[in-house]
């Protein structure tokens, strides 16, 4: 069984939001001292790479990480191509059949170098959230580090989602995954009060 690795890796080159903190990974007892392991510390902030955004990220009374409808992160879920577009609105997907569809990945292409934090990239328009919204769309994913532009303080794009009831997954790698249906499994950690998690994204045909 073919399984497609739609994740970003963390190391510590990974890009983060300005001024936001580096993925660090430190073996901070080693074997020499503990005598029998290496254990190690993580340290990170949420939003780098591949993440689900819990509504407490942008909503002081939203739901957090451990609180979030795990069935939500796995099962059916379609890719559909949008790139070369500045942003999406429900223009850009009135012609894509979205029946049946309770997981979206849209294929922005709009984050050319995985090196570095992208300047621009393609955002959402604020009658997209409820265009899905009637679709029946549950999970939003994306190939690009926010739905809403990077310069953003409101957050429309977000904060309509979240009132449409549509939870948001982002950071994906989705440059070599063709458009079409897949099954998703994308679950975030367990994790008591926390804006997020950081995700092992796949997909499989
Ligand atoms: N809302 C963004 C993250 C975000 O805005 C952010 C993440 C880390 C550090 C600063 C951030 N925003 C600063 O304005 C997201 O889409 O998850
Ligand atoms: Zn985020
Ligand atoms: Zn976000």
């Amino acid at each position: 069984m073919k399984l497609y690795d739609i994740s970003r890796p963390l190391t510590k080159a990974t890009p983060t939001w300005p001024g936001d903190t580096a993925f660090q990974y430190t073996v901070n007892w080693p074997k020499s001292e503990s005598g029998s392991v290496n254990v190690g510390k993580l340290v990170m902030s949420i939003h780098t790479g591949t993440h689900v955004d819990a509504p407490f990220h942008f909503d002081d009374h939203g739901k957090t990480t451990l609180e979030l409808p795990l069935d939500l992160y796995v099962g059916a879920a379609r890719v559909v191509d949008v790139s070369g577009r500045a942003s999406i609105g429900a223009d850009d997907l009135a012609g894509i059949d979205l029946s049946g569809v309770t997981r979206l990945l849209l294929k922005t292409m709009s984050w050319s170098e995985p090196e570095t934090f992208p300047a621009e990239i393609c955002y959402l328009r604020p009658d997209l959230p409820p265009f899905l919204a009637e679709k029946g769309i549950r999970l939003l994913g994306l190939d690009v580090p926010s739905v809403d532009p990077l310069e953003s303080k409101e957050l429309p794009a977000h904060h309509g989602l979240h009132q449409h009831g549509i939870y948001i997954l982002e950071g994906l790698l989705l440059d070599a995954i063709e458009p079409g249906d897949y099954e998703l499994i994308a679950l975030p950690l367990a994790l008591s009060g926390a804006d997020g998690s950081p995700v092992r994204a796949v997909l499989r045909r």
